[in-house]
């Protein structure tokens, strides 16, 4: 995909994808956080409901029993005005009637009809005998209102006994719901919840585009609504500023990436730059006989500086395998060592250098005979240049085994780097026909501590040998470590700090000198 981000319209589309998508989880984020927060505004509400309804029917009651327990002579004229005086003081009632025989005779606000009129049919009658009217016309107006009666008593209920709390941002219902009975009446609110039957899932919740909560407490209960698109209308300005925020964070990330990317690409560009200036240099790590300490061999490490400053090879090399640019360096780095070791190769036929190449290098058939017209026209033989290739290249076994075998038929010995940090087996290796192993510093470092995996280099050794493989123990930086190599038979080389840090061809080269 990297090879895109130097194209505009991937650049664009991706910015826009990027922008829309963090637009889009602003908004999902923002309509979740109105509706969790408006959760406890919808609870406060309807609990103010709940408490209003308790009051309503529980005035209701205390009346009924005060009109039922009249002192005077059935709709006398005392009636009426004790009648009278008992509503003036309460709080949620606009009527006090007196029945009998399924007739109305009279009431405070009605007086002494005279003529008695038929009761109309209650919605609902509970086991304690009580009449439940959810919305009855009035006999006395056109309106309409509760009416709760028992034994020879009613009472209106106030239509308005909820407005002072009403809030525009809910629908509500408030509900008769007599114990033993299973079915509640409506009775008061903006909700059309029908007369009786109400099922009240309970406590809080979401159904479809409506989030409700109800609550119920001795005969009253409550259901109150909202309606999602309403709560996220009124919650518009947060809404638009956390929806440009996520777009604003997608932006953001788009820009990163592609200043990321363009960092690469500028790697990129500066690396090609110092390769075509021959800017790149080569230093040289001693191998070591372990037991003796006599050099043997000497990797080459490639090195960059620039600007004073040194880039290290974790990060141009991966760099350079993208880009296509590891077969130059590879090259790069082979003169390099031709030219500054040639010399010393010849002085030294039993002393060879080990170069690292790329799954690239492998697997390019050309390779080989570049190199060894190379190695020709410097007088190197092909036995004194080893490879170094990690496990990772040898992932496809029938390509890699083929590729290993063209290299070695012109001498070149083979290494696998960094054994242990791949999934290779050391059966698979010895399929593979490398010449040896170099065992990773993680490895050696365990020597002396005590980490379990001390036991797996023993076990590492062994088998390399049984598979045929030479040894190269890499990260050799202690006494202990070196001591623990040098014991083992037969020998193994190593490769260390303890011996040597990577340093320039001189350095290599008075190493192999003749000790006076
Ligand atoms: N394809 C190519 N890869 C190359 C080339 N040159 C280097 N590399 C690879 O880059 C990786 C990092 O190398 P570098 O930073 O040079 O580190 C090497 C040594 O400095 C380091 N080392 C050696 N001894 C010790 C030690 O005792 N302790 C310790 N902590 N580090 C030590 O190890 C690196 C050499 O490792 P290896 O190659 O596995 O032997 C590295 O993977 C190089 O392979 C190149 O030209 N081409």
């Amino acid at each position: 995909m990297s090879r895109y981000f130097d194209r505009r319209w991937f650049l664009a589309i991706m910015t826009i994808v990027l922008v829309a998508a963090g637009a889009l989880c602003g908004t999902w984020i923002s309509r979740l956080v109105v509706i969790s927060s408006d959760r406890g505004q919808m609870q406060i509400f309807a609990d103010q409901l709940l408490n209003r309804a308790v009051e309503v029917f529980a005035e209701a009651d205390k009346m009924l029993a005060v009109v039922n327990a009249s002192p005077h002579p059935f709709c006398s004229d005392k009636e009426i005005m004790f009648l009278r005086d008992m509503l003036f003081g309460t709080k949620y009632l606009k009527d006090m009637g007196r029945v009998r025989d399924g007739f109305f005779h009279c009431s405070a606000v009605f007086g002494n009809g005279k003529k008695p009129m038929p009761l109309i049919k209650h919605d609902l009658e509970t086991p304690d005998g009580k009449l439940i009217y959810a919305n009855s016309r009035l006999a006395i107006s056109k309106s309409t209102a509760p009416i709760i009666g028992i034994g020879n008593a009613n009472v209106v209920l106030d239509p308005a006994a909820f407005e002072t709390l009403k809030n525009p941002a809910y629908t509500f219902g408030v509900m008769y719901n007599p114990q033993g009975v299973s079915s509640t009446v409506g009775m008061f609110g903006t909700l059309d919840i029908g007369k009786t039957g109400m099922e009240l899932p309970a406590g809080a919740g979401r159904i479809g585009d409506t989030v409700y909560r109800n609550v119920c407490r001795n005969t009253a209960c409550v259901t109150v609504h909202a309606e999602v698109g309403r709560l996220e209308s009124s919650a518009e300005p947060i809404t638009s500023i956390i929806t440009t925020f996520g777009a604003a964070l997608g932006g953001a990330a788009a820009v990163i990436l592609i200043l990321l990317q363009r960092n690469n690409l500028s790697l990129k560009a500066r690396l090609q730059h110092a390769l075509s200036q021959n800017r790149l240099t080569v230093e040289y790590q001693p191998i070591v006989d372990v037991a003796t300490g006599r050099p043997v061999a000497a990797e080459a490490l490639v090195r960059w500086r620039e600007n004073g400053e040194w880039i290290p090879p974790d990060v141009f090399i991966p760099v350079a395998e993208k880009a296509g640019l590891i077969n130059r360096l590879t090259i790069c780095v082979i003169d390099h060592v031709l030219s500054d070791m040639a010399a010393s190769l010849d002085a030294n036929p039993d002393f060879h250098i080990s170069i690292n190449i790329s799954a690239a290098d492998l697997f390019d058939r050309h390779f080989g005979a570049l190199l060894a017209l190379r190695l020709k026209e410097a007088n190197v033989a092909n036995n004194q240049i080893a490879l170094e290739i990690t496990e990772r290249s040898t992932a496809n076994a029938a390509d890699a085994k083929e590729a290993i075998e063209r290299l070695r038929s012109r001498g070149h010995k083979i290494y696998i780097d960094d054994f242990g940090t791949g999934y290779s087996s050391l059966a698979y290796l010895g399929e593979l026909n490398v010449d040896g192993i170099k065992i990773d510093k993680s490895f050696t470092q365990t020597i002396g501590t005590s980490s379990v995996s001390v036991s797996i280099v023993p076990q590492i050794i062994d088998m390399a040998r049984a598979h045929g493989l030479a040894i190269v123990v890499e990260g050799i930086e202690t006494t202990a470590q070196r001591d623990y190599f040098a014991a083992l038979k037969p020998k193994v080389d190593g490769q260390g700090w303890l011996f040597g840090r990577p340093a320039s061809a001189i350095t290599i080269k008075k190493a192999l000198e003749p000790v006076a």
